[in-house]
């Protein structure tokens, strides 16, 4: 059995993943952290998440740096659901032992440490772990996550936007004059569960926000290999991502060739359902699932693909699974979908 614990075990990505760990035949869950000094330390997990009260053994701990070493040393997997900075400053310590991270924030995504000071706020100088961390878009990197201690799980929004774009640039599709155009709308869950007034009940309205700036447009263009223009909008629902991603193909493109495309990239992936019609939020909420269906006008050339996730799930905590799963020689699959 694989020893497992999880910091930042009281917001939504971490305690779905204290549900998926508590599920997973091959995991054993040790112990929940959440911050120094937070309010919920000691609680028992049930007592913030009803939905977790079969867990009533799953208490919450405050961090401390003995804490991180012991965790270092004794753990097989960590997973950080906490705020990018948190996990920046712990990885050193984090990555002494022999345990294997698996980083749901953005602090380890990227290698241009200037994207850090201009998207996020800080300055990056945790640069030997930034060197060693491998992207964990667990269709596209199977292999190198396989190989790494430290997995930089991909934001809720690349992980749509790439997983409807890339079979089509991989397969030279998309024509290069024009940028691929990701309008998407995320549920509230998306922000994270401390409070705050833009995403209280009475103040969500649906509406674009991050507007060519949001920081999710450099981590898909570092990973698609091109520009694009990504407009984020918050929708007064819970849960879910609907990307709609718009496309300008290569001249004489067929509907058979952008099938060809998904249908060889996708083959051996059983999280990405190619779907007969344009998926719907309700199809995959509370899913690991990716669902994808396009549609091309043959005489403009230009292609519609509309790709639906979970945010917390597949846009953060069963990726973070399916990355723990290729880092431990296990099917990607495993604790996720019935076998
Ligand atoms: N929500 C989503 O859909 C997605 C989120 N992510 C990323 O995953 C991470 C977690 O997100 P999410 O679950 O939404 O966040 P939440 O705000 O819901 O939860 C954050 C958790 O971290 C704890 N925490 C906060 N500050 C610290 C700290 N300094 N040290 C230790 N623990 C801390 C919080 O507890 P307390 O404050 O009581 O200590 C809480 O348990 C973030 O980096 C986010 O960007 C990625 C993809 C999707
Ligand atoms: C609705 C909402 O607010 N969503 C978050 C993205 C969540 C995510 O994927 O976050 P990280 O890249 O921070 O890990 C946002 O736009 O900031």
């Amino acid at each position: 059995m694989l020893n497992v614990s999880i910091i930042g075990a009281s917001g939504y990505t971490g305690a779905q993943l204290v549900d998926l760990v508590a599920r997973h035949p091959d995991m054993t869950l040790a112990r929940t952290f959440v911050s120094a000094n937070s309010a919920d330390a000691a609680k028992p997990l049930s007592a913030i998440h009803g939905n977790l009260a079969h867990l009533s053994q799953v208490r919450l701990e405050p961090i401390s740096d003995e804490a991180l070493a012991e965790l270092a040393a004794n753990m097989d997997l960590v997973f950080l659901a906490t705020p990018h900075e948190a996990s920046h400053d712990w990885m050193a310590t984090l990555t002494s032992g022999r345990a294997k991270i698996l980083d749901l924030s953005g602090a380890f995504r990227l290698k241009d440490t200037a994207v850090f000071s201009q998207f996020y706020g800080f300055e990056h100088t945790s640069t030997d772990a930034l060197g060693n961390a491998v992207y964990g878009l667990a269709e596209w990197y199977p292999q190198a996550i396989a190989q790494s201690r430290i997995i930089a799980v991909p934001g809720c929004y690349p992980t749509a936007s790439l997983s409807a774009l890339k079979p089509l640039f991989n397969a030279q599709l998309l024509d290069s004059a024009v940028r691929p155009v990701i309008n998407a709308v995320s549920g509230v869950t998306g922000a994270g569960r401390k409070a705050s007034l833009a995403n209280s009940f009475c103040e969500v309205s649906l509406q674009a926000y991050g507007v060519l700036g949001h920081r999710h447009t450099p981590e898909i263009e570092a990973y698609l290999g091109t520009p694009v223009i990504f407009t984020p909008h918050l929708g007064n629902f819970k849960r879910g991502i609907l990307a709609t991603v718009t496309v300008k193909t290569v001249a004489g493109c067929t509907a058979e060739q952008l099938n060809q495309a998904y249908h060889q990239a996708y083959a051996d992936h059983p999280i990405v359902r190619l779907r007969e019609s344009f998926p719907r939020l309700d199809d995959v909420v509370n899913t690991p699932f990716v669902d994808l269906h396009w549609k091309l006008d043959e005489k403009s050339g230009y292609a519609v693909i509309t790709a639906a996730i979970d945010n917390v799930m597949k846009g953060a905590a069963s990726q973070a699974i399916q990355c723990a799963n290729l880092v431990s020689g296990l099917p990607v699959t495993k604790g996720l979908l019935a076998e």
